[in-house]
């Protein structure tokens, strides 16, 4: 028996109903304080046992894990290994579990109850679970965890006499040892989660077809090899469908502009006029445009698959590969947006609760292939990479571009391996996240969805890109060389000299002309720029005689490039920084120049290293 009055805490997963225990058990009763030096609420309680004897309770802060993430779980670890500052030692736990959420409070049950102080379990909200047709077998439950197990509904009072007597047995016991529990990585974790799931099958007598068949296509998308097969299955024929897709309304748009271009080229006087608008704002601008059905299709996919509920299970498969690497799951969503646009993504690790994962995903966002690289890929892959099968349903450029976004993705976890192990160092911590249910998308989720990344990408056609490429119009006809010399327009220009004599230096090993020395510069505001910058270069280039020169830039850089100067070119648009948007957002996101700095500078040395590398090698296989 013990002689003071017995210390009992409530420990659990957020929003199991621990505080409605606490109030249920302990009534008016209640002290609201702090813990000594840290901002965690203290909120103890007096109970009564049914022979009259008091009882303190504390109701701790929900946790996940007894590997703290936060300093919230620091706390429910200390109290519960008894290690923490003005925290009396407890004799007894109630573990509260959501009883319609066994898989997911199991694995911290299973890690509370391996510390040896006494527990009794609160299977609480069980009136959620019969609702939703779910039947729990709470013996055989407490005979897998080898603990008392009570049914509970926090919020109507009920089974609480049942959980008071429990806990009188449990305390009635002997002294126990608290067995000090490891910090574990992912690799315990997965473990702890398997072991939850086999006791939350084995509890679960009934259950409703819908949650059956829910777990049914989970066994297999979840399969830690199966489903990762069919992630990257998903993921390829994805990148198939953005180039056969998107052909048909793409040359459609290309025709467009070329009509228009060729229309006010001739109905307008030949002047410096016509020369900015047809070479520079059409050429530039429509370089750019061609690519919105490319775009539109990526997107259909990531918002189908996000809506479908099966992005969060894709996140659960990768935290395998990416704690490897020292990131945690937590930071898949944040990067897969990145996809679309590094901006968004870089803004969306605030939901990373460790600083120096968060930091790492930061830092390796502009990794991912964003849409604005698309653009560059395109027109890089239509007019060097033949459009061949090398399959059944394979196509060669789909190939290329599956591997462009491969190449960017490993890229970023050797930069977290690096990162993580040197000016981002510091421990992991596992992935717990709820599973969305499985739905069919909503056709006018998706339609919005598309619409809104449609007008996001046009925006920025006609803002950045427009006024980008007018500079660059300006830059590139001016001044004019002498009347009767030969020299080229383009090289005589300001641009062209710049170009000419500070970029192409640097580039020329790494096999870039003296055209991508001059695109270059004017795409550090954003990268599809690029493509903008090689049409009005082209077009400019090109002058009077031919006016299909805003349109044709695909078969003039084909007759103009080796192929290893543009496979050297993608490899380069894989690691290069060029988005003034994303540094300005790691700094804002970051609050220092350092880590934008730190950014920018391995980028760019990857960028020039893989490229050169890209091109000498394909020399040596003959390849220009
Ligand atoms: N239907 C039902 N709702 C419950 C039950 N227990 C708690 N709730 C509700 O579940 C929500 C969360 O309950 P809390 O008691 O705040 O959970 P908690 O574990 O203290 O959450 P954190 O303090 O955030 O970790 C509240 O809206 C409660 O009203 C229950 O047995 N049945
Ligand atoms: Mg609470």
């Amino acid at each position: 028996m013990t002689v003071a009055t017995p210390m009992v805490a409530l420990v659990g997963n957020p929003n199991s109903g621990k505080s409605s225990l606490f109030n249920a058990l302990t009534g008016a009763r209640q002290k609201i304080g702090n813990y000594p030096g840290v901002t965690v609420e203290r909120k103890s309680g007096r109970a009564v046992l049914s022979d009259g004897r008091p009882l303190e309770m504390v109701d701790l802060p929900g946790s996940y894990s007894l590997t703290p993430a936060s300093p919230d779980e620091e706390v429910t670890r200390a109290v519960v290994t008894g290690h923490q500052q003005g925290e009396r030692r407890l004799d007894a736990m109630i573990v509260v579990l959501d009883a319609s959420n066994l898989d997911q409070h199991l694995p911290f049950a299973l890690e509370l109850i391996a510390v040896g102080t006494p527990v009794v379990v609160a299977l609480n909200m069980i009136d959620m679970a019969t609702r939703d047709g779910l039947e729990l077998d709470a013996a055989r439950l407490s005979a897998d965890l080898g603990v008392p197990v009570i049914p509970t509904v926090a919020v109507r009072g009920r089974g609480l006499i049942e959980l008071i007597a429990a806990l009188e047995a449990v305390l009635d016991g002997a002294r126990h040892r608290i067995v000090e529990p490891p910090e574990h990585g992912p690799e315990a974790d997965r473990k702890l989660r398997k072991q939850a799931a086999i006791i939350a099958r084995a509890a679960t007598v009934g259950e409703p077809p819908e949650r059956r068949w829910t777990q049914r296509i989970d066994a297999v998308l979840m399969h830690p090899i199966l489903g990762f097969a069919i992630l990257l299955a998903i993921l390829f024929v994805m990148f198939q469908a953005v180039f056969a897709w998107s052909a048909t309304p793409a040359d459609a748009i290309d025709v467009g502009i070329g009509t228009l271009g060729q229309y006010l080229g001739n109905a307008m006087p030949d002047n410096w006029l016509r020369s900015m608008i047809v070479d520079g704002v059409i050429a530039g601008v429509g370089a750019v445009v061609v690519f919105l059905p490319q775009i539109l299709v990526l997107f259909l996919f990531i918002l189908v698959l996000e809506a479908t509920g099966y992005l969060t299970r894709a996140a659960f498969l990768m935290d395998g590969i990416m704690a490897k690497v020292g990131l945690s799951g937590r930071g898949f969503i944040p990067l897969l947006s990145s996809f679309a646009c590094a901006i968004p993504g870089i803004m969306a690790t605030r939901a990373i609760s460790d600083p120096k994962d968060r930091l790492t995903t930061i830092l390796i966002a502009p990794l991912m292939t964003c849409s604005a690289r698309l653009p560059v890929y395109a027109i890089i892959i239509a007019a060097f990479i033949p459009a061949r099968s090398v399959g059944p349903g394979i196509g060669l450029q789909g190939l290329v571009l599956f591997i462009l976004y491969l190449t960017g993705i490993v890229g970023a976890l050797a930069a977290a391996y690096v990162l993580r192990r040197t000016v981002t160092k510091g421990a992991s911590a596992g992935l717990i996240m709820e599973m969305p249910r499985y739905q069919w998308p909503r056709l006018q989720d998706v339609a919005l969805g598309l619409w809104q990344r449609a007008w996001i990408f046009l925006k920025r056609a006609g803002t950045i890109i427009f006024f980008s490429t007018m500079l660059l119009w300006a830059l590139l006809s001016f001044p004019k060389p002498p009347a009767g010399s030969d020299v080229s327009p383009v090289r005589y220009s300001l641009a062209g000299r710049i170009a000419d004599n500070l970029v192409a230096p640097i580039v020329e090993p790494i096999g870039f002309n003296k055209d991508i020395a001059l695109a270059l510069i004017p795409a550090m505001a954003a990268r599809e720029v690029a493509v903008s910058a090689l049409g009005t270069v082209y077009a400019i280039n090109a002058g009077d005689d031919d006016e299909q020169a805003a349109r044709a830039l695909g078969p003039k850089l084909a007759a103009d490039w080796s192929l290893a100067t543009a496979l050297a070119f993608l490899a380069w648009f894989v690691f290069a920084p060029q988005c003034i948007s994303t540094i300005a957002v790691t700094r804002r996101e970051t609050n220092s120049w350092r880590w934008p700095a730190l950014m920018v500078g391995y980028l760019f040395t990857l960028a020039y290293v893989f490229a050169g590398a890209t091109y000498w090698i394909a020399t040596a296989l003959g390849l220009s």
